[in-house]
Formats: C-alpha cells, sequence, structure tokens
C-alpha cells in the first residue's frame, strides 16, 4: 500500500486523538511549529571559503570544513540554487544567513573594511523574491590580518582598527538587510581571537575586545534594524588554551551592553549541553540565538540531527514560552557528503525537533512537579516519547507541500545528476 494522501490524513487524525489525552492541540502545534523561522546557514554550500576576490597571493587559514564531496557552489548564483533546491525540501518558515565573505564586488578587490550594501544586493533582491529574510555575519577569520588568530583584540591598533571598520561595515549592511526585507536582521558577532597555549595574559586581550566591541555598538551608530549577537567558545583549533570571547566573557558583555547573546550548541565542553542554559541566561539577557550544530567529540559542526540534545534545547525554550525571544540559526557545515542532502537532513531535523517541543504535554509534566508527583511526571516524560510524532510530522510536511519520508531524496540525487556534477 502506498503512503499517500489518505492514509498520511488518516493516521493524523488518530495521532490528534492520542495527543488529546494529554491535553495537546495538535492543529495549533502543527501551524506554530511552521511560522517558527530557522536561519539557513548559506555557507554549507560551499565549505565556509566564500566569494572574496583576493589580491594575489594574500590569503588567510579559515574554518575548517573536512571533505571534498563534488558540486560544491563557486560563486552567488550556484549557492542561491543550492539554497532554493534544499528550501524546495524542507518545511516551515525558512531564512537565510549570509557571511560577509559571501560579498558579490563583481571581480574587483574590495577589503572587508570597505564593503557596502550593494556588494550584497543580488542576496537582497533573491531574498525578497524567494520571501525569506536574511540575517548577517561579520567576518573576522580567512584574512591576511587575521593570520595569527586575532582579531578585535589584536595587540597592534591598526588592526584592530581595520576590524572595528569591518564591524562598522557589517553593521551597515544588516541596517541595509532590515529596510529591504522590511523587518530585523540578526547580525551574529564571532571571532577567532585565543591562543594556542597558555597565555601569559588573559586580561589584556579581553580589555582590548570591550574596547573595540564598545567602539561598534557606541550610543548613535546608525543600525537600525540590526539585532546583534555576541558568540561565545571554549576553544578552536589553534585557541586550544584561551579563547578571549569565553562563554563567561560574552554573557557579561551582552548584559551590560544590552546586545543579544549567541549559544553555539558545540562551543562548550565536549558533553556540556546548552538546554539548561537557557532559563538561565534569559531571566538577564534581552535576546537569544541559538546556533544548532552537532559537535562530535569536539567542535566538529556535524549534520543536525533529530538527537535528544536537540530536542532539550527546544523543548526549553517551549516550557519558558521564550519562543519571542529566541532566534534559530544554524551552523554545520560537512563537506563530505552532499550538500543539499546536508541542509535537508539538518533542516528537517530541526524542525522535528521544534515540532516535538510543541507537542509536549508541558501543563500536565508541570502539574505534576507542583504537586510533588515526580514519579508521574517521569512516567509522562517516557510516555511521550512514543506517541504517534511521526503521523503528525507527516502532516506537517504534506501541509508545507515538501516531500513526505525520505521522497525527499530522490529530488537530491536529480539535482545531483542534473546541476552539481556539472560543477568542475
Ligand atoms: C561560520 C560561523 O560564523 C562560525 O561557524 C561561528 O559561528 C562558529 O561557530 C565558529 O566556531
Ligand atoms: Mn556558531
Amino acid at each position: 500500500m502506498s503512503y499517500g494522501e489518505t492514509e498520511i490524513r488518516k493516521m493524523y487524525e488518530m495521532a490528534k486523538e492520542r495527543y488529546a489525552e494529554y491535553g495537546v492541540d495538535v492543529d495549533a502545534a502543527l501551524e506554530r511549529a511552521l511560522e517558527i523561522p530557522v536561519s539557513m546557514h548559506c555557507w554549507q554550500t560551499d565549505d565556509v571559503v566564500g566569494f572574496e576576490t583576493k589580491e594575489e597571493g594574500l590569503d588567510g587559514g579559515g574554518i575548517m570544513a573536512t571533505g571534498g564531496y563534488p558540486g560544491r557552489a563557486r560563486n552567488g548564483d550556484e549557492s542561491r540554487a543550492d539554497l532554493e533546491q534544499a528550501m524546495a525540501l524542507i518545511p516551515g518558515k525558512a531564512r537565510v544567513n549570509i557571511h560577509a565573505i559571501y560579498a558579490e564586488t563583481g571581480g574587483r578587490v574590495v577589503d572587508r573594511d570597505a564593503l557596502e550594501p550593494e556588494h550584497f544586493s543580488a542576496w537582497m533582491d533573491w531574498a525578497r523574491a524567494q520571501g525569506v529574510g536574511l540575517d548577517f555575519n561579520p567576518t573576522f577569520f580567512g584574512h591576511p590580518k587575521a593570520d595569527d588568530g586575532l582579531s578585535l583584540s589584536h595587540p597592534d591598533p591598526a588592526i584592530r582598527r581595520f576590524w572595528v571598520d569591518h564591524g562598522h561595515a557589517c553593521r551597515k549592511i544588516g541596517k541595509a538587510m532590515a529596510e529591504s526585507q522590511g523587518g530585523p536582521c540578526c547580525v551574529n558577532w564571532w571571532i577567532p581571537d585565543g591562543t594556542k597555549d597558555y597565555a601569559a595574559d588573559r586580561w589584556s586581550p579581553r580589555e582590548r575586545l570591550i574596547e573595540s566591541y564598545d567602539a561598534l555598538f557606541k550610543a548613535g551608530d546608525d543600525s537600525a534594524g540590526c539585532l546583534d549577537f555576541v558568540e561565545s567558545k571554549l576553544f578552536g583549533i589553534g585557541s586550544e588554551a584561551y579563547v578571549a570571547g569565553s562563554a563567561e566573557f560574552y554573557s557579561n558583555y551582552a548584559l551590560s551592553r544590552g546586545v543579544g547573546l549567541c549559544l553555539d550548541m558545540g562551543h562548550f565542553h565536549p558533553t556540556e549541553e546548552i538546554y539548561d542554559k537557557i532559563s538561565s541566561q534569559l531571566l538577564f539577557q534581552q535576546n537569544l540565538l541559538l546556533h544548532v550544530s552537532r559537535p562530535m567529540r569536539w567542535d566538529s559542526d556535524h549534520v543536525v540531527l533529530f538527537s535528544d540534545d536537540l530536542q532539550r534545547v527546544f523543548q526549553e525554550v517551549q516550557r519558558g514560552s521564550a519562543w519571542d525571544r529566541v532566534f534559530v540559526a544554524e551552523d554545520f557545515f560537512d563537506a563530505s557528503i552532499n550538500r543539499i542532502a546536508a541542509y535537508v537532513i539538518g533542516t528537517r531535523a530541526v524542525r522535528k525537533a521544534i515540532l516535538m517541543a510543541l507537542l509536549e504535554p508541558v501543563d500536565q509534566l508541570k502539574a505534576f512537579e507542583n504537586e510533588g508527583r515526580c514519579a508521574e511526571r517521569l512516567g509522562l516524560m517516557e510516555e511521550e516519547k512514543t506517541l504517534p510524532f511521526a503521523a503528525v510530522w507527516d502532516m506537517l510536511c504534506a501541509r508545507a507541500g515538501v516531500p513526505v519520508g525520505g521522497a525527499w531524496m530522490e529530488r537530491v540525487r536529480e539535482y545531483e545528476q542534473e546541476v552539481l556534477k556539472t560543477r568542475g
């Protein structure tokens, strides 16, 4: 028997009855799950390489994506085509997240401090046509002036100045994006600054970092429409011993300056999860940006899966009714598999985890807890795992007009044959 429209509807109606026993309104959860925006990162299309035209001989190390699967996007048109193909297979409201290295300068060398909104006009036109919002990221890596792994905290004032100017340029671009789309643009600030081995001075780089950010976020700076977030990290390649922008540093910076905080799922100790941080932060911070990622033994940025830790993150947001202060963005990159499939697997997993959170009988769980009925709380947490979630997920996909189940794989295969394989 083929699993068509009739079966999907029948299973959905049965699922609704089961969830209703726990007081869950499945129709409402499904509609809401489709509406929560997920910002898809453009850098999965090309392994975080970007489209900058560089001066000959000048390059800088960047973020490492491993693998050499054919079909990497080589320019803006290819990147946008790949995103469009992926979005056609993913349910729910998407945004697209751009890094500054994805500027299109028509072959001219334009350094990062001189970037202008016009270099992102193709992205803005495309986003309007697609009906998606854009988010933005300054790029403080993959550049000769960050070759030593330092940018906004650099001891050389001229280099710091360069990166502050890049930041100003990026705020102008974020503002232009916000105007173009008639709504806010999340601007996320991540810098690699740190040291490979034990630092003798952990203080000065942090002092300089504060100075640089204060220069960027100073009052009167015209960045209307930008929602800024600062992203912490525990360690990176080449910054194993010390990262200036640590969790405590940014938590305090964000709080004291009124900017948002970004929590990346891969930026903490290898077994540390971020779900317990959400309430602790949001009881003080204005807004949180979540970088959904999948660390494996380290900050490896594997394609996100529908895993327990992902589910716990959205469960926390839903349990705290905090969706209006939480922004969801993706941050993973795998160059060893078909990149469109990476988006589809990862983003469908994110949407599934959001739906799962919205289907939780949270009022009942909280009631048990408040009444000290902790065995029943635990029992219900176990029961909810085997409620007929798949039937609701299938209906969500059908409603969104995207393939139900694994039918998306055939479409990815066709795109690989017709498009990806033609790329040199
Ligand atoms: C490309 C992103 O800005 C980058 O991955 C950053 O968000 C990060 O997580 C670095 O580890
Ligand atoms: Mn990140």
